[in-house]
Formats: C-alpha cells, sequence, structure tokens
C-alpha cells in the first residue's frame, strides 16, 4: 500500500525525498495550498536585480543538520550564496535598545569594555556564572530567561537572549524552553555546577562523529559541507532565494513520477487495523502509512475525533503569527551602518521585531532590500485591531525611519501576516513531543510526525527531522 506525506513544505517534500531513496514507490503527497514549499517563499523581481523572501531567509551550514541540508543541496544541484564568517552581514548583528542602534560584540575583545546597551563589560556576566549557586531545576526545564538570567544576571537575558529569541521564534524568553537552544549549556550547569565550568570541562572530551550525529552520513561528509567548513561559510541563501529548494525538490520528485497533489487539504485522520485513511474534499484515500509534516495544530484537527487525547497534546504546541514587511528602495547608498540587520529587546516594548539587511546579505543589484518583521508573541498586544495593510505598511516605514534615518518611501513593497507560522517550545517542550511519540508508538498507529512542531524550528532541523523519521521506520513500511 502507499505510504502519504501530509504537507509539502520543505519538510513534507524532504520526507517525500528521503521515503523514496530508502523505500522507491509508491508515495503520495497532499498539499493544501496551490503551492510548494510552506513559510519559505521568494518573490523574484529578476529585472530589477532584486528577490524579498517572504519567510525564511538564510540557512546555517552548521553541525549535523547544516552537514545533512548542505547534502541535500549538492544532490539537487542548487547554486549556494555563501557568507563568509568574515562577511559584514555575519559580523554584524545590532541591536535597537535604549533609543540608539548598538552592535552585538563579535569578539573576545567586545567582552572586556562596556558596550552599549550593556552598563558592565561582559566579561563580569562570566564571573557571575562562576559565582552563582546551582539550582536543581524542577522537571528538568526552565524558561531560557531564567536560565540565562540565573547564570548570567538580568541584563543579559534582556539584551542578548530575548531579542535572540525573537529572531529566531518571535517568542517570549520567559516562555520558550531553555532546551530549545541552550540544552547543553543547561545540562553542563546542572551536571557541573557552572556553565563555564562545564564548557572548560568537554573542552577535553572530544566528541566522536557519531556522538555530533555525523553517523548518518554513511560514507563521508556531504562535499559541500567540507567546503562551507573550508570557507568558513557562517550561513548562506540561494541563487534565485531560498524557495529554489523546495521547487528543486519538487521537480525532483515530478521526475521521479512521484505525485504532489496541490489544493489537497487533508481533512480528517483515522486508522484500522489495515491501515490509515485520508479523507480529502472528494475522496478517501487509504494509506500503509502516514508521515504527517502539517502544523501540531493542523494535525490535532484532522485526528481529534478518534484520538482526542492525541489532538489535546498536539495542541498544547502554541503558535504566533508575524508580520513579514519587504522594502525596496532603488538606491544602495541608504544604509548607514551595514550587518545582518537589527532586533528590538522585548524590555522595549515596540511593535517591531527586528530589520533584516537583505541588501548587506546578498547582492541585490543596486537597490536597498529590508524585511521589517512584527508581531510575533505580542502580536495581540499591538495588532487585535486587524490593521490594514496600508497601516501595518506605515508602522514599519515609521521604524525604518527613526531608526535607520531612512525617510524616503520605497519603490516596492509587500506586506503578509503569517498566520501560526512559528511553533513556540514553551517550558516542557521536549516532554510533551515524546509524549506524542509514545501516544502513537502505544497505539501503533503508522503514523510519524516530523516538521516545525516537533524537532527544531529552522529550515535544517525540519530537513534532518524528515529524515530521522524515515530512517525509523521499519524495512517492511513500503
Ligand atoms: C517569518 C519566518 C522567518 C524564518 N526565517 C528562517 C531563517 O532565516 N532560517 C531558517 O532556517 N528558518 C527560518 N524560518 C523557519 C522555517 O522557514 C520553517 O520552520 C520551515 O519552513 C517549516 O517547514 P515545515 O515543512 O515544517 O512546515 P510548513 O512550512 O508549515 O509546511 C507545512 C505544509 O503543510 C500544509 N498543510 C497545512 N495543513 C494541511 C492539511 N490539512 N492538509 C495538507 N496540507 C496541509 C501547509 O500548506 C504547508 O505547505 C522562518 C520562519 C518564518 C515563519
Ligand atoms: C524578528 C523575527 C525573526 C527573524 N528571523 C526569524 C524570526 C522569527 C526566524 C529565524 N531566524 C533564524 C532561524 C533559524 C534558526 C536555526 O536554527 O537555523 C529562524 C527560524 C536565523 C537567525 N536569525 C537571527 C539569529 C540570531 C538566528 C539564529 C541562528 C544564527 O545565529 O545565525 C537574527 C535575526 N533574525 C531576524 C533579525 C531581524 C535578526 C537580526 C539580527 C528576523
Amino acid at each position: 500500500m502507499t505510504t502519504a506525506v501530509l504537507g509539502a513544505g520543505i519538510s513534507g517534500l524532504s520526507a517525500a525525498y528521503y521515503l523514496l531513496r530508502r523505500f522507491g514507490k509508491p508515495l503520495t503527497i497532499y498539499e493544501a495550498s496551490p503551492r510548494v514549499g510552506g513559510w519559505i517563499r521568494t518573490e523574484c523581481h529578476k529585472d530589477k536585480g532584486f528577490y524579498f523572501e517572504g519567510g525564511a531567509h538564510t540557512i546555517r551550514p552548521q553541525g549535523v543538520a547544516g552537514a545533512n541540508t548542505l547534502e541535500l543541496v549538492e544532490q539537487l544541484k542548487l547554486e549556494v550564496k555563501p557568507i563568509a564568517k568574515t562577511h559584514v552581514a555575519a559580523r554584524n548583528r545590532l541591536l535597537y535598545a535604549k533609543g540608539k542602534l548598538c552592535m552585538l560584540p563579535n569578539s573576545i575583545g567586545g567582552l572586556l569594555g562596556v558596550k552599549e546597551p550593556f552598563t558592565q563589560p561582559l566579561y563580569k556576566a562570566l564571573l557571575h556564572d562562576l559565582r552563582a549557586a546551582v539550582t536543581k531545576v524542577k522537571d528538568a526545564d526552565e524558561s531560557i530567561y531564567s536560565f540565562v538570567e540565573r547564570r548570567f544576571g538580568k541584563e543579559l537575558a534582556d539584551y542578548a537572549i530575548s531579542p535572540m529569541i525573537c529572531g529566531i521564534c518571535a517568542g517570549d524568553a520567559r516562555e520558550i524552553s531553555v532546551r530549545f537552544l541552550m540544552e547543553e549549556l543547561f545540562e553542563k550547569e546542572q551536571k557541573y555546577g557552572g556553565v563555564l565550568k562545564g564548557v572548560l570541562y568537554a573542552r577535553f572530551k572530544a566528541k566522536t562523529d557519531a556522538q555530533l550525529g555525523m553517523g548518518i552520513f554513511a560514507e563521508q561528509q556531504p562535499q559541500l559541507y567540507a567546503k562551507a567548513c573550508a570557507e568558513k561559510w557562517a550561513m548562506y541563501g540561494l541563487e534565485g532565494g531560498l524557495e529554489q529548494l523546495p521547487r528543486a525538490l519538487r521537480s525532483y520528485l515530478a521526475e521521479q513520477r512521484i505525485n504532489v497533489q496541490l489544493s489537497s487539504r487533508a481533512q480528517s485522520l483515522s486508522f484500522d487495523s489495515a491501515g490509515a485513511n485520508i479523507s480529502l474534499r472528494n475522496a478517501e484515500q487509504p494509506a500503509g502509512h502516514v508521515i504527517s509534516s502539517l502544523p501540531a495544530h493542523q494535525l490535532a484537527l484532522l485526528v481529534r475525533a478518534q484520538h482526542p487525547s492525541l489532538a489535546a497534546q498536539l495542541l498544547a504546541i502554541p503558535y504566533v503569527d508575524v508580520i513579514v514587511i519587504n522594502l525596496q528602495y532603488n538606491s544602495d547608498k541608504l544604509l548607514q551602518l551595514d550587518g545582518f540587520g537589527l532586533l528590538v529587546p522585548p524590555v522595549e516594548q515596540l511593535p517591531i521585531l527586528g530589520i533584516i539587511f537583505d541588501s548587506c546579505c546578498f547582492d541585490m543589484s543596486g537597490n536597498t532590500v529590508l524585511t521589517v518583521m512584527m508581531g510575533g508573541r505580542w502580536f495581540a498586544n499591538w495588532f487585535a485591531h486587524q490593521p490594514s495593510q496600508k497601516e501595518l505598511r506605515d508602522i514599519a516605514q515609521r521604524y525604518v525611519a527613526k531608526i535607520l534615518n531612512i525617510s524616503e518611501e520605497p519603490k516596492f513593497s509587500r506586506v503578509h501576516t503569517l498566520q501560526k507560522c512559528i511553533p513556540q517550545y514553551t517550558v516542557g517542550h521536549k516532554r510533551r513531543v515524546e509524549s506524542i511519540r509514545n501516544y502513537i508508538a502505544n497505539y501503533k498507529l503508522p503514523l510519524s510526525v516530523c516538521g516545525a512542531a516537533f524537532d527544531g524550528v529552522g529550515i535544517n532541523d525540519v530537513i534532518l527531522s524528515a529524515r530521522r523519521q524515515v530512517d525509523l521506520l521499519p524495512p517492511q513500511s513500503a
């Protein structure tokens, strides 16, 4: 019987790719929207030499997840646009705090002096960690804010970690699990009595490839990963924008005669002794096994009739809305500071989360291109009255003028509200995911779950999540 993949975002397409590689056909993908890519969406203006990213902007090449994506990129023969660690976009990350633009320290030297918005040199935060007593944390989880505040002090929690959490999941560091970003540091603290102590101890214990997770590569690490390491890439994009990745996957699957059924929303999912049944608008589709890459709240809707308790656990993963506003100006002389972009710490209580300087990261043929992001965990505080696109653009332009001194009208712009686009890995997330997968295993459901809701929100994470779920299937699954 066929295997079905739900969702043709990057995770679902990757699941199909790995399924095909492992088992061959038959295989069908059901996608609700008329396009592939999910939150990866590029709007190209080739004639003017620029493009807008409506969701993800860059990919990191680091670690096993980074190497895995590079392997895929290589296999699909996509052209990468690397940003080296020495590039200004890799070195400069800015904060807008206390009414000023501040540069985050990017070297050891930067830890010594007092740098705004901090009122103390950052090495003092490290001394704080050496001196602070260790609290054994209940249920082995806490918020990343409280962990950083405990170990390094409130200033670092407010002006370093909180904006970083915004810049990754548009969330509130006071709610997000320490395991989302600092699992290793947290465990080192709990084990060795301090973060620095733990890090220093671990330096003397070299990790094997298997411990690093590199064991997934059958022979050797991917060539493009070796190149990224040798050339010290900090991040990369793709020629033509990131949407080239899901598009290339779709083309590859089409060449292998794998059907991606667009505009085919799954409406319910049930299981019986023969396997799974997917209800679409006009049809029932049986499947031997289902891999869902859907957002957790969507999968919850599908299974709630037959498995209400599974649905409730899926619904316990909250999501936030993000407004993405792309702006293009004809001149490339507008930005007075170069860098990846700026973040606004939530303590500042402003309606914007941050601004990406797209035209500093990649060549945009003499245009200045910016992306303003707003909302996230604070969406309801600022935008509950459902402002029009014009109002949203006006807010974005007001802050571009105030912070970056760019007051001219953009020549071209785009406003999108991405509803429920980023899951929030709140305290207890890891346990929640374990419990969801345990439920599926205990009831022997022919179902695997992958994608942004479960194993990390970055593009690398969701591709690796798909690969791991396919690898876990028993040999007879096809
Ligand atoms: C604003 C923003 C900026 C980001 N920036 C970055 C970045 O710079 N770098 C990075 O690495 N990551 C970034 N990310 C994260 C990354 O883009 C996403 O986590 C990733 O694309 C999610 O992929 P996915 O396949 O898991 O889910 P999705 O993209 O959500 O795909 C799920 C698919 O399922 C479909 N679907 C939903 N319901 C049904 C149904 N009932 N039946 C069938 N199909 C259905 C949807 O239409 C969608 O196509 C960003 C995300 C956002 C929102
Ligand atoms: C302001 C909102 C957001 C910005 N980017 C994202 C949001 C919600 C989403 C996002 N950004 C990154 C990832 C991938 C993480 C990964 O695991 O690979 C996601 C989902 C990359 C990223 N961008 C910034 C940071 C600190 C990171 C983490 C990885 C890294 O260190 O490279 C910084 C940043 N993000 C945004 C801005 C304006 C910004 C500015 C400096 C926008």
